[in-house]
């Protein structure tokens, strides 16, 4: 909840303060401001662009080159057909309501949601229960206070009818959602207006490649598919041995009806997506499992979630897996390396869960499916999905292009195999069937064991059988015994052939960012202007400031030393030279999250080395330049804390003011 957000330091975290901070050091605005900008896109400003890049680094290192993986970058540019097969063009939907009157668009599921919310509000504040905040940001705060307005306390049915129509909201269709609009009478809360029902609007960008026209295509809603058509060369590349893994890191774009939410809801994302596949015959075992078994994680399962509880479980994946609570293996490890990864670049864990999907939220063919959520003050938001989506997409583009999409391996043990085969007499059928022949060949090929055995009886029996060939207009054919025979044939089998699973963790890149920042906001007690951005050195966009202590000619050579010293080590840095007070100019670099000062004083120019000084503790160290590099470097990779180096360097007793 919005009121129950605190900062990492247990204070109330100010919104207004926090965006305030975001656009006065340039970490983000919304892109072509001067044409009036665009809603759900983002420019990003040095602090945010060097943020994202050092994360990604690590997602690179924690999940590429530690899990042997196969980097890929697949095009955007996707061909129609392509997102047909897989389901996209037909089902990747939201439904919208349009005002006629404003022409305003708003998804359908979110305007009967904030309604209903606004009006059961308003209830329990009838009733003098106590209210709590609306998880979404002040706009919408203010459209559920405005639907709100003149509704009364309710009568006890109609509560009821509400809080389970919140509660089945996901299963709704089209035109289940229309028919809750009219029999609630519900409105458009900005303007009042009836809307008209809703339409469903499918969320790709479409475009063409080439001028024809005649090659249709989109811009890919997610990285997987190209993963997905890359199979046979990832297979190649990986010496034909599963479990292999695909990643990559590129951007991907949805047409969002209602964009809101900062960079929690956008129209152009980066993400970051591991196609994970694996033998199902494995029992998704996976080989690493063993070295993360004891690891605990807050799990919010489905059946607590039915019982309308949120507060997850603290399980380790062991037992989850164990359990079946958690599917396989596979997903389990992914779990705990997707909640190393975030505690790595600094995410607050305590504001960290898994949360498994209801059955209605899966796709059709999902074995499980996690999500990790963040808690931000817009509430928990979905960062990373980690679903099963066992064989699909590899079968439904095998299916639609009759590529070979599988594994061929040898059987350890050659396989005897026996098998009912339909023989035509294509000599005898020809002038019986003419041009049917193809058709009834294919139509006889693909019958089933079962069935095949089924007609063998028949034929026996009766000399002749009736054989369904879809394609025909007829629909069936009957054939006689002198033009199809079936026999009980024998084989050795030595090859398995088979398609493999796929777990899949998918990154939305902007929405860690985004959760990350508001874990690392914080202010300093006593003096609410100076707010602090937290970054681990690790990833911090800038990693020391460099401060000469006046603007004085003699320190320009040290200061030019520094320089390339910081330089040579490959460490960003910025230089504050500025007329202010080092503790003004400290503070508002704290701003930006630099997480050294290092400074140049008077005793510098006596070689009495330099000061480096930690942005959470304010604590300063005095020490040779050379030592205080060699600090921050080590520090900067995660190899010492300040701690360590506080135990090692003696302390200065500085003045910030
Ligand atoms: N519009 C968006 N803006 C920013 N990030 C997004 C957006 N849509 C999805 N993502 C990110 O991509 C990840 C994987 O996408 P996925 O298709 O699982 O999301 P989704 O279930 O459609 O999300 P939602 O239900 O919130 O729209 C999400 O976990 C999220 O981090």
């Amino acid at each position: 909840m919005a009121s129950e957000y605190k900062t990492i330091k247990g204070q109330e975290f100010d919104r207004a303060a926090f965006e305030s901070l975001l656009r006065r050091k340039c970490f983000l605005w919304q892109s072509f401001e001067p044409y009036g900008a665009v809603k759900g896109l983002f420019d990003y400003g040095p602090p945010l662009e060097n943020l994202e890049a050092e994360v990604v680094n690590i997602w690179r290192d924690h999940f590429i080159r530690h899990e042997k993986m196969m980097a890929l970058k697949c095009s955007m540019l996707t061909p129609y057909e392509v997102l047909k097969t897989s389901g996209h063009v037909e089902k990747f939907a939201d439904y919208m309501c349009k005002d006629p009157k404003t022409g305003e668009i708003l998804r359908s599921d979110h305007l009967i949601k904030d309604v209903i919310e606004a009006r059961l509000k308003s209830d329990k504040e009838a009733r003098g229960e106590k209210v709590e905040e609306a998880e979404e940001d002040p706009k919408r705060k203010k459209k559920q206070a405005k639907a709100a307005k003149g509704a009364v306390k309710l009568d006890d049915a109609v509560r009821k009818e509400y809080e389970h129509l919140l509660a089945t909201l996901d299963d709704c269709t089209g035109d289940d959602m229309g028919a809750l609009i009219k029999k609630h009478e519900i409105r458009n809360p900005t303007s009042g207006n009836e809307v008209e029902p809703p339409v469903s609007v499918n969320l790709m960008f479409q475009t063409q490649i080439g001028a024809t026209g005649k090659e249709p295509a989109f811009l890919r809603p997610e990285t997987a598919q190209g993963q997905f058509l890359s199979f046979q060369k990832l297979l190649e590349f990986s010496d034909n041995q599963l479990p292999m893994a695909s990643a990559s890191i590129g951007y991907s774009f949805r047409n969002e009806l209602s964009p809101r939410s900062g960079l929690l809801r956008v129209r152009e994302f980066l993400m970051a997506e591991v196609e994970h596949f694996v033998d199902p015959e494995s029992g998704k075992k996976h080989p690493k499992f063993a070295n993360v078994r004891d690891v605990k994680l807050p799990l919010l399962d489905r059946k607590t979630q039915n019982a309308g509880n949120t507060t997850p479980t603290v399980t380790s994946i062991g037992e989850a897996v164990d359990s079946k609570l958690v599917d396989n293996e596979t997903l389990g490890y992914f779990l705990v390396r997707i909640m190393l990864f975030m505690e790595k670049i600094g995410i607050d864990t305590t504001k960290l869960r898994f949360r498994q999907h209801m059955a209605n939220e899966m796709a059709h063919y999902a074995a499980d499916c996690w999500d990790c959520e963040l808690l931000s003050s817009y509430g928990w938001i979905e960062c990373v999905g980690c679903a099963d989506r066992s064989a699909y997409d590899l079968s439904v583009h095998e299916k639609a292009t009759g590529t070979f999409l599988k594994v061929r391996e040898p059987l350890k043990e050659p396989v005897k195999i026996e098998e009912w085969q339909a023989n035509l007499d294509k000599k005898k059928s020809g002038p019986k069937l003419k041009k049917d022949q193809a058709k009834v060949e294919a139509a006889l090929k693909g019958l089933s064991q079962e069935f095949k055995e089924k007609l063998s009886l028949t034929m026996e029996k009766q000399g002749k059988v009736e054989v369904p060939v879809p394609e025909m207009e007829s629909g069936k054919v009957e054939l006689d015994k002198d033009i199809v025979s079936f026999v009980k044939e024998t084989r050795m089998e030595t090859m398995r052939e088979y398609t493999p699973n796929v777990i899949e963790p998918s990154f939305g890149v902007g929405r860690i960012l985004y959760s990350l920042m508001e874990h690392v906001y914080w202010t300093r007690e006593g003096d609410a202007a100076r707010s602090v951005m937290s970054f681990k050195p690790t990833i911090a966009p800038i990693k020391v400031l460099v401060v000469p202590l006046q603007k004085d000619t003699r320190f320009a050579h040290l200061l030019q030393e520094l320089e390339q010293k910081l330089d040579d080590d490959q460490l960003s840095f910025k230089v504050d030279q500025s007329g202010v007070s080092i503790g003004k100019r400290y503070s508002r670099n704290d701003e930006l999250g630099i997480p050294f000062g290092i400074t140049i004083d008077y005793e510098s120019l006596e070689g009495k080395g330099f000061t480096l000084r930690d942005r959470d503790s304010t604590k300063q160290v005095r020490a040779s330049l050379d030592e205080i590099l060699e600090a921050v470097v080590k520090m900067c990779k995660g190899k010492e804390t300040w701690e360590d180096v506080a135990k090692r360097l003696p302390a200065f007793e500085g003045k910030e003011e």
